[in-house]
């Protein structure tokens, strides 16, 4: 439904300055994108702006830039790091005579590709067809201000009604699937929780190395890739930690800044389980320069899922490409806050694994306080 630049197309990607302070790493980000979604960069546009064109977004000066750009370098799309209205996005394709993909239809098509659980697979189709439906409305009311209204519908209604309403019926459907789904998922949560073992779930902005991390520790053999969005769906499983028995340990998708707006619901459902851990696991590209923007924008996740209050311990990942060494940080109560590793090498993995143990062992001393408490209570209450 969505046209995704299928293995090797060529892309010039635009990006521009409206003055973000990080503007090379959204370049950076922009590429990998595209890459992620099966393209090849072979041109790139920047520039600067007050603010966008209400026509075509960039300016006529960049607009033309661009169409040099396709030229010389035989491009079969372009792909703008921005969100464009259906109506700059037509007004671009006319210009460039070619075709135009914004940063929301792209990261929707790397979702579509990804997708691989019934689950994640109805979130995405719901999130395109939401994408389509605003596409649709938004390009056609002037078609809906000349219909005549009562008695104009069935069968004189014209096919975009009819699409609309099909559109409509097919949202309907996957909703109502994904709520059955979703109360199936609440009762098998439910089911974890009262377990005695550590929760655990790995958070973090996407390429972060948390599926990296995830395969090291558990030799799951889980897709990891220097792709944005590699991972889709929580993948869960039993972890033997010396000194603390099992506890089991959960890969969730990565964060990302503006997620398209008909993908926060999927992607907030899916981020639900790491919600209920009793323990987050904030993985971070330590060697980014975004870094600290990645780590924001992280956080502000997990409060809008309502997570900021599951203890969270950062992992610092990738010190193989900076010059930290490993090691942990403790806070003033100390409880450790930090620890920096690398999934690659291997280095800081046993530090890791040892505050994961020290987690365990607090959940299962609390859990036997409290059982002794109930018992303690329940005596009481018999004997009074
Ligand atoms: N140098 C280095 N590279 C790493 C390390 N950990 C992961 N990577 C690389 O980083 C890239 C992303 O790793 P993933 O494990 O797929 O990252 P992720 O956080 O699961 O990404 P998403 O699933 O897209 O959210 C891969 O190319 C990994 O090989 C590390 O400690 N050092
Ligand atoms: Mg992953």
């Amino acid at each position: 439904m969505l046209e995704r630049p299928a293995s090797g197309e060529r892309a010039v990607i635009v990006q521009l300055d409206f003055g973000q302070p990080d503007i090379a790493d959204q370049l950076e980000e922009v590429r990998l994108l595209t890459e992620s979604a099966g393209g090849m960069v072979v041109g790139e546009v920047s520039g600067r702006r007050h603010s966008p064109d209400p026509k075509t977004f960039a300016g006529k000066g960049k607009v033309d830039e661009v169409a040099a750009m396709i030229a010389s370098s035989d491009a079969q799309l372009v792909i703008f790091n921005h969100a464009l209205s259906p109506v700059q996005q037509r007004n671009l394709e006319r210009d460039l005579k070619c075709r135009v993909v914004d940063r929301n239809s792209l990261i929707l098509d790397i979702f579509a590709l990804r997708a691989a659980s019934a689950e994640g697979k109805l979130q995405v189709e719901l999130a395109q067809l939401e994408h389509l439906s605003t596409r649709l409305v938004r390009g056609w009311t002037h078609l809906e201000r000349q219909r005549g209204g009562i008695g104009m519908r069935g069968p004189g209604e014209t096919q975009l009604e009819t699409d609309r309403r099909l559109l409509g019926n097919r949202v309907k459907l996957l909703k109502e699937r994904l709520r059955r789904l979703s109360r199936q998922r609440g009762v098998q949560r439910k089911a974890r929780r009262r377990g005695d073992v550590l929760n655990v779930s790995l958070v973090g902005y996407t390429n972060a190395g948390k599926s990296t991390l995830f395969n090291t520790l558990t030799h799951a053999g889980v897709y990891a890739a220097d792709q944005l969005f590699a991972t889709l769906d929580t993948t869960s499983r039993k972890l033997w930690i010396e000194g603390a028995g099992n506890i089991v340990i959960s890969d969730t998708v990565g964060f990302i800044r503006d997620l398209p707006h008909s993908l926060v619901d999927a992607f907030h459902a899916t981020l639900e389980a790491a919600v209920d851990a009793d323990l987050l696991l904030h993985v971070v590209d330590s060697a980014s320069n975004a870094r600290d923007e990645q780590m924001a924008e992280v956080d502000k996740v997990l409060e809008e899922i309502d997570a900021r209050d599951v203890p969270q311990l950062l992992v610092w990942n990738k010190i193989d490409l900076t010059e930290a060494a490993p090691g942990a940080e403790r806070d003033e109560y100390g409880n450790i806050v930090r620890v920096r590793i690398s999934s690659r090498t291997g280095e800081g993995l046993e530090l890791l694994r040892e505050t994961l143990a020290e987690y365990a062992r607090a959940k299962a001393e609390s859990r036997r306080k409290a059982l002794d408490e109930a018992a303690r209570l329940a005596q009481t209450d018999f004997y009074n």
